[in-house]
Formats: C-alpha cells, structure tokens, sequence
C-alpha cells in the first residue's frame, strides 16, 4: 500500500510513501529498543550538544524546509518559518534547561538517605498531526528525548513527506539509528505498536475520536499517555478593552494556520455596547485579506489542509445560518479554497458554537454581564485556551479564575512557549507538553532509599 501525498492548494501529486510491511515494523521497533540503553546512558551535556546542532541545522535550512511544509500542508511560507525557528527555540530550551528540570532530588530524614530520581521509561510513540507538521513533532521529542527515552513517529499521512525529512535532520544533527524514527504506518499499526513492550508510552496532538480510541490503547497495555485534543477557545472582549487591539488580534487569532489550530480562538463573545463596533472593524480587517498561493510573499491566507476539512466547515456555516447567524462576509468555499469568512448574531446553542469548528469561520455573539460571558465560555465542552480583553485588573482576574481551560491569556493571544506548560482540561485532554510539567510526564520517579548504616 501507498500513501500520496497532495498539495492542497494546488491538487498535485507531490509524492508516495510506501507503507512498512510488518516485518520492516518490526525491524524498526528493534531499532529503537537496541538504541534505547545507550541513549539513556549519555549524559546530558552529550545529549545537549546533539540538540543544539538539530537547532543550528533547522535554522540554516528553515527556508527549505518551510517550503516542504506549505508544499504538504498548504500553511502560509511566513508562518511556516516561523514554526521552523520554534523548533528550533525548543531544541536549545531543552538543550540548556533539562538537566536542572531533571536534577535527582535528596532528602535525608532519621531512617537514611532519600533519593528521587528521573528516569527515562523507554521508547515512547508520538501521534502527531498535521496542521503544525514540525512543531508538534518537536514540542513532543525534544523533552522525551532530553530525558533519555527514544521516539517513534507516527505522523499524519498528509504530511510524510515532513516527517521523513524530521527523521533526516535528527540523523544529520548526529543522533544514532534507532533514537528518533518515523513509522509510515497506518492507524491499524498503533495496535502493534503499543502492545510493543519496548514501548511504553504514548503523546498524541489530533482529534477527541483518536484520543479516545488511543486513550482505550494505553489503558488496555497499561502505558503512559498524553492527550491534547481539540479546543473551542473563547475570545472574551468586554467594554473597556482597547477594542482597536483586541479586534486586530481577534482577527489574527481565528485565521492564522487557516483557521486549522487547536489554539485558534473560535468562539468571539463580546460586550453588546462594543459588538457593533467590533463586528464592523472585524468586517474591514477580513475585506483586506490577500488569498492565494501559499508560496508568495503577499498572500496572506491560503487554503485548508484537506478537502474533507473544507466541506466540513461548509456543512457547519450552512447549519448556523439555517439556525440564525448573519452572513457578514466570505462564505464561498471552492475545492480546499474557504474564503476567511465572518458570522455576527450567532448564540451559544449554533453549531459553530457547540462543535469546533477548524477553519476560518469567525462566529461573534455578544453578552450582557461578565457572569453570563463566563457561562458560555465554560459551556463547550473544550478546554484548551482562552483569552480575555479588559482594561480592568479584578474583571481579568474574574475570568482567569473561573474559566475552564489549560491556558488563559489577559489582552493577549494565546499561543504555547517551550518555558510554560501547555494543554488542556475536559475534552481538550490531559498531560502537559513543555517546560518542566512536560518532561516529567514519560520519567520514572523513582525514590531510592539507603540507610544510614550502609
Ligand atoms: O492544534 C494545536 C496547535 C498547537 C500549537 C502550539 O503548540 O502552539
């Protein structure tokens, strides 16, 4: 069996991937667990110097390998260098930051010497998706890695072409075979994969349903996992917020990566004495999008990943507007193409409010009171980000306090940083990536006790 990969933008061919037989699934997973003992033996400054090259290679080349990405996926070039240079940003944190995060722990008490220690557990599988086909991959591996296990991809078919050339940079950077391997499988393998007992964990970035599904997998092995799954983000702007600001970023929010973020804000509320005016200037910001060609400088948005992804957020304008919500602009979708589009006088109960919705439909409903914007935002049934617009410190603190999800951003937008942990509650997931919560999800804590006589 084959995978293509297409060009969403322009319907081409731009490859095939020929999927592993069982027998080279195996040789790979023989691979990673031959690798895993001698990689978890380096030390950290070994470990390090190996990352800081992969950070030096993914910036000497992030033209190249942005073009791969808006090859494959269809993202602007602009943003796809830049989620090249995050790659890179994660590889050094982690590269300078891991050991401190690792360091082992020392208690003496009246029975001897305590010792908490942080092991690595093994090869740990990353179920990545496309829509950010590097950072994902990076966000995960560099922690997993820092931290002594050995990884195994399984990307998004859409995106092989990304994740073979991720495999490459890591052995051009010096890593050993078997430390980081991309697997072209299919869903069917992650059976085999996690019934592996080299393998002993699991990451995935993708849907509720694959989480699920991959959840029931862990459970059943009895195998760490890490879940960050959909979001339906709230955009709270209440009446005191520099609304010239907070539209401008609204904008930015809902329509970068084309819509197709977990962390793009895609339920607006807003304060009724500001939803005209936030509804009009959202309009004139729109009106200016350059589409196009992801390629080219001066386009400012291009198309979705995927036709199915397309239709889908057809189907669900369509719903909205026979349920009530005003057409303000865009609307007309043609193959991948959507045009960034803008819905006023939508209400909580839509389906552009009840499902989640990965594309550029912006949906603006607006509120009374501060306790009635906190009860919608909290109804979905999502949990990822949110961001509030106030000028008013105990309003921000109201909503900070209150709201329902992993990330919550004052007169900000939200987006992750390798120095913070990231994910979600509710259906958005659980587990942290980043920062010191992220390495220590797949480490063995290990407490050792010797006695005082010994
Ligand atoms: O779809 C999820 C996107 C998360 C991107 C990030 O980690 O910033």
């Amino acid at each position: 069996m084959k995978f293509e990969s297409i060009n969403p933008f322009t319907g081409e061919k731009i490859a095939e991937y020929d999927k592993l037989d069982e027998v080279q699934l195996l040789e790979k997973l023989a691979d990673s667990e031959t690798a895993f003992p001698l990689w978890k033996r380096k030390s950290f400054s070994q470990k390090a110097e190996l990352f800081q090259n992969l950070a030096s290679i993914l910036e000497e080349r992030k033209e190249q390998l942005a073009e791969l990405i808006s090859l494959e996926m269809g993202k602007l070039r602009e943003e796809a260098e830049a989620e090249i240079l995050k790659c890179a940003l994660v590889c050094r944190f982690y590269a300078e930051n891991a050991a401190s995060f690792l360091q082992a722990k020392e208690v003496t008490n009246e029975l001897g010497f305590n010792y908490i220690h942080y092991d690595a557990i093994g090869g740990i599988l990353a179920i990545m998706p496309w829509n950010f086909p590097f950072w994902q991959v990076f966000r995960f591996s560099s922690p997993a890695l820092m931290a002594g296990n050995v990884v195994l991809l399984k990307h998004a078919p859409n995106v092989f072409g990304c994740a073979q050339m991720i495999e490459q940079l890591f052995e051009e950077a010096g890593f050993e075979k078997g430390v980081f391997q991309s697997l072209i499988v299919d869903v069917e393998e992650v059976e085999t994969i996690m019934e592996h007992d080299h393998v002993q964990g699991v990451a995935l970035t993708g849907s509720e349903k694959a989480g699920a599904s991959v959840a029931m997998l862990a459970g059943k092995n009895i195998k760490r996992s890490v879940l960050e799954l959909g979001g339906s983000d709230p955009f709270i702007v209440m009446a005191d917020a520099n609304i010239d600001t907070a539209v401008k970023v609204a904008v930015q929010s809902r329509m970068s990566n084309a819509g197709q973020a977990c962390i793009n804000a895609k339920r607006f509320l807003v304060a009724q004495e500001v939803y005209d005016e936030f509804v009009r200037k959202a309009k004139a910001i729109i009106e200016k999008l350059k589409v196009g060609n992801p390629l080219l400088a001066d386009t400012n948005f291009s198309c979705l990943a995927r036709i199915d992804l397309a239709e889908n957020l057809e189907r669900q304008l369509e719903e909205s507007l026979e349920e009530g919500a005003k057409l303000e602009i865009g609307g007309r979708r043609d193959g991948t193409s959507f045009e960034p589009t803008l819905l006023s006088n939508v209400k909580d109960n839509m389906t552009v409010f009840r499902e989640e919705t990965f594309g550029p439909l912006m949906c603006v409903a607006q509120f009374d009171t501060k306790e009635r914007a906190l009860q919608i935002a909290n109804a979905s049934e999502y949990g990822l980000g949110a961001s509030v617009w106030t000028s008013d410190k105990q309003t921000a603190m109201f909503f900070a306090q209150n709201i329902e999800t992993g990330n919550v951003f004052i007169n900000n937008l939200v987006k992750s940083d390798p120095r913070f942990p990231f994910g979600g509650v509710k259906r958005s997931g659980y587990g942290r990536e980043l920062a010191e919560e992220g390495i220590k999800e797949f480490v063995n804590i290990k407490r050792i006790f010797v006695p005082k006589d010994l």
